[in-house]
């Protein structure tokens, strides 16, 4: 496919998500990285977002609850380019009822290639990135060439 960049600006939106054995694992790293995260524009899954604001009085834009279909929400935003990171906290160990959205805001997210952390280490390493905090170019499919080529 081809591919066009896009560039994601100095202040990001990115998405946090936990699952609930993983829910207090993300609020200690936001805890931990509070200063850095209040720069940008914060949305959270509705448990998650608003746990974040409760217990950090972060501003979080909240969408609905995962499993009521706050995951598809947040892969709808993805797609229309209004996302530019997301750290996802999901559990390994437990199986979700709406895995399949689950799977399916994974799959989105690779697609549109932005950021993503799946877990601690990877958050830790997106955060202390010099891109976190400045522009960066990265590449995206090319969905108007995408179309020209179905349509011919
Ligand atoms: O289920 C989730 C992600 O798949 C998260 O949803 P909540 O933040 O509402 O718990």
């Amino acid at each position: 496919m081809e591919t066009t960049t896009r560039t994601l600006q100095s202040c990001k939106r990115i998405a946090l998500v936990a699952h609930d054995h993983r829910k207090r694992a993300l609020i200690n790293w936001v805890k931990t990285h509070r200063t850095l995260l209040a720069q940008h524009e914060l949305y959270g899954t509705g448990t998650t977002g608003n746990l974040i604001h409760q217990e950090m009085g972060l501003n979080v834009h909240t969408l609905l609850s995962g499993p009521m279909g706050g995951d598809q929400q947040l892969g709808g935003m993805i797609a229309e380019l209004k996302m530019d990171m997301m750290i996802f906290f999901w559990d390994p160990m437990n199986a979700a009822p709406h895995d399949p959205d689950v799977k399916a805001l994974m799959r989105i997210a690779t697609v549109w290639n932005i950021p993503v952390a799946l877990n601690a280490a990877t958050a830790d390493f997106l955060i202390s990135s010099s891109a976190f905090n400045q522009p960066i170019d990265i590449h995206i499919p090319d969905y108007e060439s995408y179309l020209k080529q179905r349509l011919k």
